[in-house]
């Protein structure tokens, strides 16, 4: 891939607090109009690789670029360009929703219309509401109105859907997946790995500072070739086997019950199921580090 291709791109990155390396050699590309997704546990690293990304923390060693910018020297040009959703939000007591979101859109050169935004994300019937009254949930939609404002080319979402009922998630994921369509390059961080399933092209899981694998979500840890599980249900009870050809085992099922097989399931591991596996064998390493 050529550098012009990239929006990011990571090469060796660590950051070092006093008494924890919180990212420790990190390497990440992510193309313009791809929705990237981290994941990882907490403490993993996700939110200190991603404020370096923004230009809010220094790094120790490696190199970075961000729409061709190193962040760290970064300057109000480069800012206009980037949208952030940050874990913690701003307070602007005061202000109703569509007066803040109206002051957010005067500091960038082409705005998205406020009115919009606002219903994008679900807060038209909030519009005037002051901010201190919002609900956690509300704050948080907020908080991705004024990441998107400034129309964006790049959006950095920190757990931008934690606190979300189930209805404002799904409007999200719209919101997500039309400023794709206009060519928004995303870097989310989530614990939600249904999120991380439905809106990115490519997910890198991080742990301990180390980012142990980038893929597609459906072939992330040899997904994709792992065993399925096929079951169902006969007068004996229930039935599960494991299998490398599902498609095989159904068409023997089929023949012997002669039609419709009772509560067939085909299951693959979901991308939880992988990522726990990713995840675990960092920690089995780690306490056998430690027992040495
Ligand atoms: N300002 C800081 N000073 C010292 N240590 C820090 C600081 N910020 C983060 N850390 C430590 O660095 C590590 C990585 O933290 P980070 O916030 O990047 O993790 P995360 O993956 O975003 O976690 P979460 O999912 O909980 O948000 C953690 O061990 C954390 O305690």
């Amino acid at each position: 891939m050529k550098d012009t291709d990239l929006a990011v791109r990571v090469r060796g990155l660590v950051k070092r607090y006093p008494d924890k390396v919180a990212v420790a050699g990190v390497d990440l590309d992510i193309r313009h109009g791809e929705v990237f997704a981290l994941l990882g546990p907490n403490g993993a690293g996700k939110t200190t690789t991603t404020e370096i990304l923004e230009g809010y923390r220094r790094a120790d060693e490696g190199d970075v670029k961000v729409l061709g910018t190193d962040p760290a020297r970064a300057d109000r040009h480069w800012r206009a360009r980037v949208g952030i959703v940050a874990q913690s939000s701003r307070d602007e007591a005061e202000l109703s929703v569509a007066e803040l979101v109206q002051h957010f859109a005067g500091y960038y050169p082409n705005p998205r219309d406020p009115a919009e935004v606002i219903a994008s994300v679900g807060l038209e019937e909030k519009a005037k509401t002051r901010t201190r009254k919002l609900s956690g949930g509300q704050r948080r939609r907020l908080d991705v109105a004024l990441g998107v404002i400034g129309n964006p080319e790049l959006l950095f979402l920190d757990e931008p859907t934690t606190g979300f009922d189930p209805e404002a998630r799904r409007k999200f994921w719209t919101l997500i997946e039309n400023l794709r369509t206009t060519g928004t390059t995303i870097l989310l961080t989530t614990h939600y790995l249904d999120e991380a399933e439905h809106l990115a092209d490519r997910v890198g899981v991080i742990a301990d500072g180390r980012m142990l694998e980038i893929a597609t979500p459906d072939t992330l840890g040899g997904r994709g070739a792992r065993t399925a599980r096929v079951s169902w249900l006969d007068a004996d009870g229930a039935h599960e086997v494991r299998t490398d050809e599902p498609t095989a085992e159904v068409a023997r099922l089929m023949a012997r019950f002669g039609g419709e097989v009772p509560e067939l399931q085909v299951r693959r591991p979901s991308l939880e199921d992988i990522y726990l596996d990713l995840i675990g064998a960092v920690q089995a390493e780690t306490l056998e580090g430690a027992a040495r």
